[in-house]
């Protein structure tokens, strides 16, 4: 039986400048998987995310996103994926339902009436519905870009230190929604420093360093060969 990889990148690079800050990455990630990308300060993973996101494009190499090209599908690349930004990327002279209002429209849906209300309480917003954005404090903008984030229906989610910012209710929902992804079949890959919370939820856990990725833990030994496997 033939799967589509959800994440499928074969030598991929990206540099700023002169400087390469990635430089051959190969990677597959299996469909339903959630992969825990680890790796020092200034390693990359934000620079990986967001070339799987489309926001930058690859230097060199290539990579797929269920079956298509970064570069030359990118809008289809974009209906399958969310990206959830290490400081929640949300609109700060918004109130938190207009931010996601805005995003329904870009993710093309219509909510149902009541639908952003509920998102809010379901992350802890409820009586921060009416502030604008830029008075939210650091944990507040991430827990409303994780509001975003289940508007979206997005097959592939793309977490940057999903984790920061958050006191521990909030590490809490997002270990809860991770699961939930998992259980609806969707595919996570997320950075993160935080491995004693992040590692439990994953199936692999891979290290970026040197520009390339490197295995660290898979729940299936027999994948730890050749590149790199989610
Ligand atoms: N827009 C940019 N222009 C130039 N260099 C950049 C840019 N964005 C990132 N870099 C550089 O690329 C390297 C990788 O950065 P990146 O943010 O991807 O790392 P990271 O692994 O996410 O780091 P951290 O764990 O600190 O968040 C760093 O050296 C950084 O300075």
């Amino acid at each position: 039986m033939s799967t589509v990889p959800a994440v499928a990148l074969t030598n991929l690079g990206r540099r700023y400048g002169a400087s390469f800050v990635l430089r051959g990455v190969n990677l597959q990630v299996a469909p339903g998987r959630t992969v825990v990308l680890k790796g020092g300060n200034g390693a990359g993973k934000t620079t990986l995310l967001r070339v799987l996101s489309t926001r930058l494009r690859p230097s060199l190499g290539s990579g797929r996103v269920f079956g298509f090209d970064l570069v030359k599908q990118g809008h289809a690349v974009r209906e399958r994926v969310a990206y959830l930004s290490v400081f929640g990327g949300s609109y700060g002279g918004l109130t938190p339902l207009e931010n996601l209002a805005l995003a329904a429209q870009l993710y093309n849906r219509a909510p149902a009436p009541g639908e952003l209300a509920a998102l809010l309480e379901r992350v802890g917003l409820g009586g921060a519905q009416h502030k604008l954005v830029r008075s939210f404090s650091s944990g507040m903008k991430k827990r409303l870009g994780l509001a975003r984030l289940l508007l979206s229906e997005a097959d592939l989610w793309l977490l940057d230190e999903p984790y920061a910012a958050l006191d521990e209710a909030g590490k809490g929902l997002v270990d809860g929604l991770v699961l939930e992804a998992k259980a609806q079949g969707k595919t996570v890959l997320m950075a993160s420093h935080d491995l004693e919370r992040s590692a439990p939820l994953a199936d692999s856990v891979l290290e970026l360093r040197d520009g390339a990725l490197s295995v660290v833990f898979t729940g299936d030994a027999a994948k730890t060969r050749g590149a790199a496997h989610g």
